[in-house]
């Protein structure tokens, strides 16, 4: 399903193969250092930089042009970039505020004649971009991991390891209605989407949905203005409330649930709202109210995941679970643990580098190392003779310094590492895992709540599924009264034969006995 003209698919759904201007795009600066920005595409100067729009990194400047229209994870070098106009608007600036605007006209008449320049300097009247030496970057498409580890963070976020085992366990899927409460810094926000995008909401087709709540009106305004810079708009629907007062209801309207996300502070306040009827208060007599809307799909079971960071919070939304009807309720607490995988270069005669333990590959390159030592050290502790008998004078004397003498092989050939078909394949490979685990953000509380089951479903069931019925049924070619008939003749014709073999071989003794008495 394409989204309407006006709306592009969000990079993080469909990042395409090349960066695209006004669109999200993650700068890696080193292996976990990303910093996400959004690429403008800006004719002439920007900002005080002749290049135009330009981010300046530790690594060097980067002007978006160099940034736009290059395949997703190509390295970029850093530009040259004009800051001296823009130390010059810098100081004009200040100047213009001593005057308070005296001068507007002719910083204007600056500010074009400076256009004008930059125009015949490059395409657009943008400045070309001249590499420097001072570094490089990658460039990377949006995704929700890497939006989690780039984010501005607001708040605590959910990061991935626990996101994706929630999302496993909410059974979320292409198609699914998720409602999540708060939105944070939408961290849950942008993996949850992605796992429910089955298309852009068309007309009378109903399409996955995220439902968000915020109650922090900064954080609402945000995070509605991120929505729109990533292309998620029609796909997260966000609202600034108190859910625990007001509830998951749009316009009154059910969004029709089928999973939820609570990262609350008190999740058991907004549970009695995820009902399927009325929840009855204390000294009500039953619950139950025709006017009740449940935000839960009705046909499906609904499943709910909160997450707290302690153990006490756990106790209360159990207790609540339990009191409003919700099974299968179960705490699991993710202990995530990294593991780097690697290739250890082992071995005494390879070059010092990062990655080689520069010790014996085996215990045959160790042995012929300790040969070689001992070697020597007799070598060295034989008497020599002065240098004046020899034929050799003291400036003939060649070869390595004391100490650094090239190793003796005793006769052997020197044992040399298989080489490597490729340098990728160099080494052995490793998996080293963090030594402690540290990932601990908080306790997962799963629970499923059934679909109600009413007298007309029963009904509908019984008449699909038809219980009792089953014994008259016909089963192969005969009814069971035949069946019966069948298996008597059987019988009858089976004992039949039995005294038919009888008679037989009664016959046959009298024979014998006739004949022997003749
Ligand atoms: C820990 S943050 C959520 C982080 C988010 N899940 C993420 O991954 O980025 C909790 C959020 O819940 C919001 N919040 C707290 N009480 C709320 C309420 N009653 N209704 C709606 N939002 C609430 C807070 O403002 C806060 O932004």
């Amino acid at each position: 399903m394409e989204p309407t003209s006006r709306q592009k698919v969000s990079p993080f759904l469909d990042p395409g193969s090349i960066t695209k201007p006004n669109s999200l795009a993650v700068i890696q600066l080193s292996r976990d250092n990303f910093v996400p920005v959004y690429l403008k595409q800006v004719d002439g100067e920007h900002d005080g930089y002749a290049e135009g729009a330009v981010l300046n990194t530790r690594f060097g400047s980067f002007p978006h042009s160099t940034l736009i229209g290059v395949p997703w994870g190509s390295q970029i070098r850093a530009s040259k970039v004009d800051t001296g106009s823009r130390g010059r608007k810098r100081k004009r600036q200040g100047a213009d505020d001593a005057t308070e605007g005296a001068s507007s006209e002719a910083n204007e008449s600056n500010k074009n004649q400076k256009n004008d320049q930059a125009s015949a300097e490059g395409l657009n009247g943008t400045k070309q971009a001249v590499a420097d030496s001072s570094g490089f970057v990658h460039i990377l498409p949006p995704t929700p991991e890497i939006w989690t580890t780039s984010l501005p963070h607001r708040t605590q976020v959910v990061y991935t390891p626990d996101y994706s085992y929630v999302l496993y366990r909410l059974r979320a899927k292409p198609g699914s209605t998720i409602i999540e409460a708060g939105a944070g810094s939408g961290s849950f926000t942008h993996a949850s989407v992605r796992a429910v995008y089955n298309g852009y909401p068309a007309e009378g087709k109903r399409t996955g949905k995220v439902i968000s709540f915020e109650y922090n009106e900064d954080r609402y305004h945000k995070m509605q203005e991120e929505i729109g810079e990533h292309g998620l708009k029609g796909l997260v629907h966000l609202a600034h409330r108190n859910v625990y007062k007001d509830g998951f209801l749009l316009d009154g309207k059910s969004p029709e649930a089928d999973a939820v996300f609570l990262d609350l502070p008190a999740p058991w306040e907004a549970l009695h709202h995820l009902s399927r009827t009325k929840p009855k208060k204390d000294g009500e007599e039953q619950n139950g109210d025709a006017e009740w809307v449940s935000p839960l799909h009705p046909k499906k079971s609904a499943h709910l995941c909160t997450f707290s960071p302690c153990i006490e919070q756990v106790t209360k939304t159990v207790s609540a679970m339990r009191r409003l009807g919700w099974i299968d309720i179960e705490m699991v607490e993710i202990a995530n643990r990294k593991l780097h995988t690697l290739r250890d270069r082992v071995g005494l005669n390879l070059q010092i580098d990062r990655g080689v333990n520069n010790s014996p590959r085996d215990v045959e390159e160790a042995l012929t190392r300790l040969t070689e030592i001992e070697d020597r050290f007799r070598e060295n502790a034989r008497p020599r003779p002065a240098a004046e008998d020899t034929e050799m004078g003291e400036d003939d004397i060649s070869g390595e310094a004391e100490g650094v003498s090239k190793p003796a092989t005793n006769g052997k050939p020197k044992v040399e590492a298989p080489k490597p078909k490729f340098p990728w394949q160099d080494g052995r490979l490793i998996t080293r895992g963090e030594p402690e685990i540290k990932t601990h953000t908080s306790y997962l509380v799963f629970a499923t709540l059934p679909i109600e089951w009413s007298e007309e479903d029963e009904a509908a069931a019984t008449q699909k599924y038809p219980v009792g019925e089953e014994q008259k049924q016909v089963v192969g070619t005969l009814d069971r009264k035949s069946r019966k008939e069948e298996r008597r003749a059987e019988l009858q014709n089976k004992s039949g034969n039995r005294k038919a073999r009888k008679q037989e071989r009664d016959a046959k003794i009298a024979e014998a006995m006739t004949t022997t008495t003749a």
